[in-house]
């Protein structure tokens, strides 16, 4: 069964100089069973952070439908945690601090959110950074931080919105291969957008392609790689090549640029 169910969403905005209305997201749907990890791909402003806003609720959609396990999305919720590109870590508190936050909000208490923390920050390789404080931290740090908050919290679905994309190139594929690692452990639902075609494939077991803008979907690609996977085994599986020449093909780029 389905956990997420996106049916025939829409979203218009409208300039709130010129009040001209513009169609981002057209007419998308797709569905995600529990336990998948999906990226949404698609050229630059066809509505991919639209659509992971209103999964997440920050957003409410123009039209269509958004359900998780059956029930419409009316606003952001515990059963959503999001990663967001630019980390969100509240620069006052400790790596422990911030991780532990969620579970405060929730009203867990403090020697849990203790024990949950350290498995947490265990599990994203922060041991011995607890104490530390977001400044005294690289990028690639910082958003193990961020994806140990969410993972803190337990949530029915991960929303991640290009999380990687301000991580230096090499750090970024060691994240990537470590994200894996963690969600083939715990194994959360997960709607991830990108722009880079490599990591889509790395990382998803299908991967969404929208058109332009007003978007619809273009093509909905399972990928048969097997899991566990590292960048080594992925480089040198054939349908890597394949499905990574077809989605150049689709997003109009050059095979070796690489996505955007
Ligand atoms: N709050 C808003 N008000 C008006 N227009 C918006 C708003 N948010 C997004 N847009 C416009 O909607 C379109 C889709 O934006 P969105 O950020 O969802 O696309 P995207 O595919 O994630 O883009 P990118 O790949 O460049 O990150 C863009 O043209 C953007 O300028």
């Amino acid at each position: 069964m389905s956990l997420l169910s996106v049916e025939n969403l829409n979203q218009v905005y409208t300039d709130a100089y010129t009040h001209e209305e513009m169609t981002a997201v057209g007419n998308v749907s797709f569905d995600i069973p529990e336990g998948q990890f999906i990226s949404l791909i698609g050229p630059s402003g066809c509505g991919k952070t639209t659509v992971l806003n209103i999964v997440a609720g920050f957003i409410r959609a123009s039209g269509g439908s958004v359900m998780l396990a059956g029930k419409p999305i009316s606003g952001p919720g515990p059963d959503r945690g999001v990663v967001f590109q630019d980390f969100a870590l509240f620069p006052w508190k400790s790596v422990e601090a911030n991780i532990a936050f969620g579970l405060k909000m929730r009203g867990v208490d403090k020697a849990e959110r203790k024990r949950r923390a350290r498995e947490v920050i265990e599990l994203v390789g922060l041991s011995g950074f607890e104490a530390k404080y977001p400044h005294e931290l690289s990028g690639g740090m910082r958003q193990r931080v961020g994806v140990a908050r969410v993972l803190a919290t337990e949530p029915t679905m991960m929303l991640m919105d290009e999380p990687f994309a301000s991580i230096d190139a090499q750090t970024r594929r060691v994240l990537q291969q470590e994200v894996l690692r963690i969600w083939e452990q715990e194994r959360p639902t997960v709607l991830f957008v990108t722009h880079d075609v490599d990591e889509a494939i790395f990382m998803s077991d299908r991967v969404i392609v929208l058109s332009s803008r007003p978007s619809a979907v273009q093509a909905d690609i399972e990928i048969p790689i097997p899991r566990p996977r590292t960048w080594s085994d992925v480089y040198a599986d054939p349908a890597f090549v394949r499905i990574r020449r077809e989605l150049m093909a689709m997003l109009g780029v050059d095979d070796d640029e690489k996505g955007s």
